[in-house]
């Protein structure tokens, strides 16, 4: 009886806990998702912005993804490889552009973004001092979690300012130099694929191979070794996991910006947690074993020349720092070897898939890289005084970097209240920026009629392409973040591309279907295929 008693007070007891739990929810539901994004609504409406008419709680969701589906990011049909690709990759924003012009807000679930392909209100917004007025987005910073952990791309304040300090120097030229060898080996294992395709077709006239699956598995390897190294088993299992969890994220399919979204993915973000967590386990061994292992037996430092040893020395409790900076801890290290990884390798594959395919498209650049390339080097090698010298390689990789940004937008989050100058309006606290960097590379106002086409040539007068605002042209970002990679990007493009094309003549095979689409990146939805001939049966 008094079993049963019990029994009667527990199950209401846990009924009542049930019920008090469900009705939180709710109520945290109804506020995140209805009464907060409302408020925030007639706020920003209230500042003078307008935009597309929110639905909550997925805000203009559905309107991106019918969007999305009815344009399906082809290019018009006999279009060919043209460069004019805003309205496919982003017909939303193209839509909703030609109603709300240059600056308005939209909404990702309960998230509002305000929308900026205008470079004087970018700049109004966020130059000098008012820098510090903005953060990455907390949305993006849990939704990318498993790739970035609290590493540089997603630190904040005095966090990534002590980051910042350790790991820009790790990116010197000088260091930099030392990492060509790694870039030539890998490279010459992928053109040797590309050479064994070639040689099994067996024809003379070349045969098709899709370059972007070689390029992308190149860079993750370069990457992988300038970052922490995969010589031993513990590297390269890192390298597959790495690989298995960036599968796995682009394949989900998240509710980005819904409140409670992720109870719908469950399974997903458990399997993401579990695989993040056997990466971190397998590098912090990693570091763990490095840590003790930083001079050689002579007490000197060991020459290793992949960053994590760099970050090591940086970090190191005997170097003349240490005392004056609080330094990175084995588990900071471990986020710092992840976000070079996921930041550095598809963006950098990614603006030489889209060279190869340009360069493929506009033969007579071809032929200007091709013969600069035996000016500067006579065929010689690939050191880092000559790859300095390839002037218009690195024209052709801004031209590329304009027209096919990898990374099709830049994001800030307010961190409070922003004034922005001239435009005599205040951004409210908490609104995430969204800069269209695809629109602003496009845009005919800031590069002229020309502006869809491939002219490398307009970077001959400068680093801005003859861009007429300084901030409209974007490919790293901007302000104190922008990108600490660019310059080993610099480095292992031009070492790519100069090997590629002492090797192969590039044509776009008939196959290729030109429908680039933003899936964190701006990617060939279907590989690049590349007719390639070997030069040795081409007139040189
Ligand atoms: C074509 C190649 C690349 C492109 C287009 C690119 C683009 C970008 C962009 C747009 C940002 C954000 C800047 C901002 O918020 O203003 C960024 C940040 C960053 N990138 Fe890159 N990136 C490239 C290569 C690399 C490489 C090779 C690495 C490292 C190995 C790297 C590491 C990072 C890091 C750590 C940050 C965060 C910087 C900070 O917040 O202080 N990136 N990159």
């Amino acid at each position: 009886m008094e079993l049963a008693a019990a029994l009667l007070v527990t199950t209401h007891g846990a009924l009542a806990a049930a019920v008090v739990l469900a009705l939180a929810t709710f109520l945290y539901f109804l506020y995140a998702a209805w009464l907060a994004p409302s408020a925030t609504r007639r706020r920003l409406r209230g500042s003078g912005f307008g935009g597309p008419a929110p639905s909550f709680p997925l805000g203009n969701l559905p309107e991106i993804a019918a969007s999305l589906a009815e344009s399906n990011g082809t290019l018009p049909a006999g279009a060919g490889v043209t460069s004019d690709i805003h309205g496919a990759v982003f017909p939303y924003f193209a839509r909703w552009r030609a109603a709300f012009d240059k600056v308005f807000v939209y909404w990702l679930g309960a998230e509002p973004f305000l929308y900026v392909a205008d470079p004087e209100f970018l700049k109004s917004a966020t130059a000098g001092a008012m820098g510090r007025l903005w953060g990455k987005p907390d949305v993006f910073r849990r939704d990318r979690m498993p790739m970035f952990g609290r590493g540089l791309v997603m630190a904040e304040g005095d966090d990534w300012a002590r980051h910042r300090h350790i790991i820009a120097p790790a990116f010197s030229a000088t260091n930099l130099n030392d990492m060509i060898g790694v870039m030539e080996e890998t490279t010459a294992k992928m053109l040797g694929d590309w050479s064994e395709a070639v040689a099994a077709a067996g024809r003379s006239a070349g045969a098709v191979v899709d370059v972007e699956r070689g390029v992308v598995r190149n860079a993750a390897e370069i990457i992988a070794r300038a970052s922490f190294g995969i010589g031993d088993e513990g590297g390269a299992r890192v390298f597959q996991k790495l690989q298995a969890m960036q599968t796995m994220l682009f394949r989900s399919n998240r509710l980005v910006g819904v409140p409670l979204a992720r109870l719908l993915h469950l399974r997903k973000t458990y399997d993401a947690w579990k695989l993040g967590r056997e990466i971190d386990a397998l590098l912090l061994d990693i570091i763990d074993s490095r840590r003790g292992s930083q001079h050689d037996a002579g007490g000197q430092e060991k020459k290793n020349k992949d960053l994590l040893s760099l970050l090591l020395a940086g970090n190191d409790e005997t170097g003349e720092a240490a005392g004056k900076k609080r330094l990175m801890t084995s588990r900071e290290l471990v986020d710092e070897c992840k976000t070079f990884f996921f930041g550095g390798h598809e963006t950098t594959a990614l603006a030489v898939s889209w060279t190869l395919l340009m360069l493929a498209a506009h033969p007579e650049w071809q032929r200007a890289l091709r013969d600069e390339l035996r000016e500067v080097t006579d065929d010689g090698p690939l050191d880092a005084a000559a790859l300095g010298k390839l002037t218009k390689m690195g024209w052709v990789l801004s031209e590329v970097l304009r027209l096919y940004p990898p990374s099709p937008n830049v994001q800030r989050q307010a961190l409070h209240d922003v004034a922005v100058d001239g435009a005599g309006t205040t951004i409210p606290r908490g609104t995430n920026m969204w800069v269209d960097v695809v629109a602003m590379h496009h845009d005919e106002a800031l590069w002229g009629p020309d502006a869809n086409e491939f002219r490398p040539e307009r970077f001959a007068a400068g680093a801005q392409g003859g861009c007429r605002h300084r901030m409209g042209y974007l490919p790293f970002g901007f302000g104190g973040r922008i990108c600490v990679g660019r310059n080993l990007t610099g480095m292992e493009y031009r070492v790519v591309v100069a090997m590629v094309l002492r090797r192969f003549q590039l044509a776009v095979a008939p196959e290729y279907r030109h429908a680039p689409r933003v899936m964190l990146s701006l990617r060939p939805s279907d590989g690049v295929q590349l007719l390639l001939t070997p030069l040795d049966q081409h007139t040189k």
